[in-house]
């Protein structure tokens, strides 16, 4: 960046710290208005993301705390296991500091927009039903179910964007859980507009026709709208008739009241349920596709992936009809294969945070009311925390267990990801039947992949999923 921009933006933004911007990490903050922002978008649109932070490594060392100015904000980027730990372990110097598109999107009452009592009371509240051994074990039927007669339908139609179709079956599980009572069409209905909400979440917050965010802007109101009707007509019919002995996650959200008897309001409501839906399909249904697509390429990890499915196949005594939480949980290579794709594809490469005081990470100042993120990537990334770090290799996890704060695909703290369990039964259950008895082709084996919002080939993965001719069940 040219001296006198950097001079401008810096007086701007540091001149009011004193003496104490002496104390910031290194790095600049950019342009005026755009700060860093062209050379992050420059790193994320081309086939090598990481060279954004690589860039700072190279100037400044692996210190692993720089300034930057981005989406808007001055920001201070923490990005490995000590820094990193270190913001997402304290909540009351470091609350949830999304950009506004993020904020806008997912809704201010959903848990990016809320911290300290109300945060725990309602994560507490929605996390148990997904996440808890009871709760997994009530689901794993309907995955199971869903996972056969999907891969049996998949390979009765030829060419198909295996992507798509998988945040399908994703989102069919999520709705289970938060809107089973709803009909197939306000289902498919919502997870065509996902699409679009998702692709604005990590765009500039222009809400000018033609970009990203305006168009998201659009597909939350669709949500808001569908899921507002969906909400009244429960609330009409509880009028006349008992709750449901079966409840899902928008009757408990209905009933719940706070100590003083307060119920949420429907916007509360909606934004929880806004959250959930696209939070519990997205990055699942990416994931099944990558941990597929490496296997696939790998055939001595597919081997032996699959060697071990046909041992649990084998050992299920001979009444049991579907697969146990036990079983899932006995899937050790598979669990390392899902840990390895996790690693290496960074779903939710970054959070965001914001400083609610001044406060050191080291010896450096993160100034009060600036943005934090936390680059989950660059830890997942870091060739002294993961040798040869772009190589997809499972083995790289025999006998290891990751050091605190090395290993954060589902971030950590207070905000640890409440569906990391359940997205990994939903992965598991997939690859099960998948090793079982199918294989994937793609068309564009070599089709290039797009880092924003989420990395993705740009053909999403269009492929063929057919039956493997000598493998019988
Ligand atoms: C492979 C799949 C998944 C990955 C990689 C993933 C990753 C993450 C990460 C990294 C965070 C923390 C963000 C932060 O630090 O602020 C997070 C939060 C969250 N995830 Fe997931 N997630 C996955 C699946 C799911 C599923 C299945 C659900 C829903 C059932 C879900 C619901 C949420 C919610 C609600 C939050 C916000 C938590 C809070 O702020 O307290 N995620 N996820």
């Amino acid at each position: 960046v040219s001296g006198g921009a950097r001079r401008v933006q810096e007086w701007v933004h540091e001149w009011g710290l004193g003496e104490k911007r002496k104390r910031l990490p290194p790095g600049d903050l950019g342009w005026p208005l755009l700060g860093n922002m062209a050379a992050f978008l420059w790193a994320f649109k081309s086939n090598d993301p990481d060279s954004f932070i690589n860039s700072y490594i190279r100037r400044f060392s692996r210190i692993g705390i720089y300034k930057a100015y981005m989406f808007g904000t001055p920001t201070i980027m923490v990005t490995i296991p000590e820094t990193c730990k270190q913001v997402l372990m304290d909540d009351d110097l470091f609350v949830p500091g999304w950009p506004k598109a993020t904020c806008e999107l997912i809704g201010k009452k959903s848990f990016v927009g809320i911290i300290h009592e109300e945060h725990k009371r309602l994560r507490r509240l929605t996390a148990a039903p997904i996440n808890g051994c009871e709760a997994l074990t009530t689901y794993l039927e309907f995955i199971e179910d869903t996972v056969v007669s999907t891969l049996e339908k998949w390979a009765g139609m030829g060419e198909i964007e295996f992507l798509t179709e998988l945040r399908r079956f994703t989102f069919k599980i999520i709705m289970k859980i938060f809107l089973s009572s709803e009909s197939d069409s306000i289902m498919e209905t919502l997870e065509k507009v996902y699409t679009d909400l998702n692709y604005g979440m990590r765009a500039m917050a222009i809400n000018i026709p033609g970009f990203a965010y305006h168009k998201a802007l659009k597909a939350r109101k669709k949500l808001v709208a569908i899921l507002q009707a969906a909400l009244e007509e429960r609330k009409a019919a509880r009028a006349t008739n008992p709750p449901p002995a079966d409840k899902d996650m928008m009757d408990r959200l209905m009933e719940v009241e706070d100590e003083n008897g307060r119920k949420l309001s429907n916007e509360e409501i909606i934004d929880i349920l806004i959250m959930y839906l696209n939070a519990g399909h997205e990055s699942s249904g990416h994931i099944t596709m990558w941990a597929t697509v490496f296997l696939q390429e790998h055939p001595e990890f597919f081997q032996k992936a699959k060697a071990e499915q046909e041992e649990i196949r084998r050992n299920k005594p001979p009444m049991q009809k579907g697969l146990t939480l036990r079983e899932v949980r006995k899937m050790e290579y598979l669990s390392k294969v899902i840990d390895e794709t996790l690693r290496i594809v960074n779903i939710s490469f970054v959070a965001f945070r914001k400083a609610t005081a001044d406060v050191y990470v080291n010896g450096y100042l993160i100034p009060k009311g600036w943005r934090v993120q936390t680059w989950y990537r660059s830890v997942h990334m870091d060739p002294e925390v993961y040798p040869d770090p772009k190589k997809f290799n499972p083995s790289r996890w025999d006998g290891l267990t990751p050091k605190s704060g090395t290993f954060l695909p589902f971030g950590g703290g207070s905000r640890l990801c409440p569906g990391n369990e359940l997205a990994k039964i939903e992965i598991s259950i997939f690859l099960h039947y998948f090793l079982l008895k199918y294989q994937l082709t793609r068309l564009n084996p070599k089709c290039p992949v797009r880092y924003l919002p989420h990395p993705r080939p740009t053909d999403n993965c269009l492929a063929k999923i057919t039956k493997i001719p000598t493998t019988s069940m």
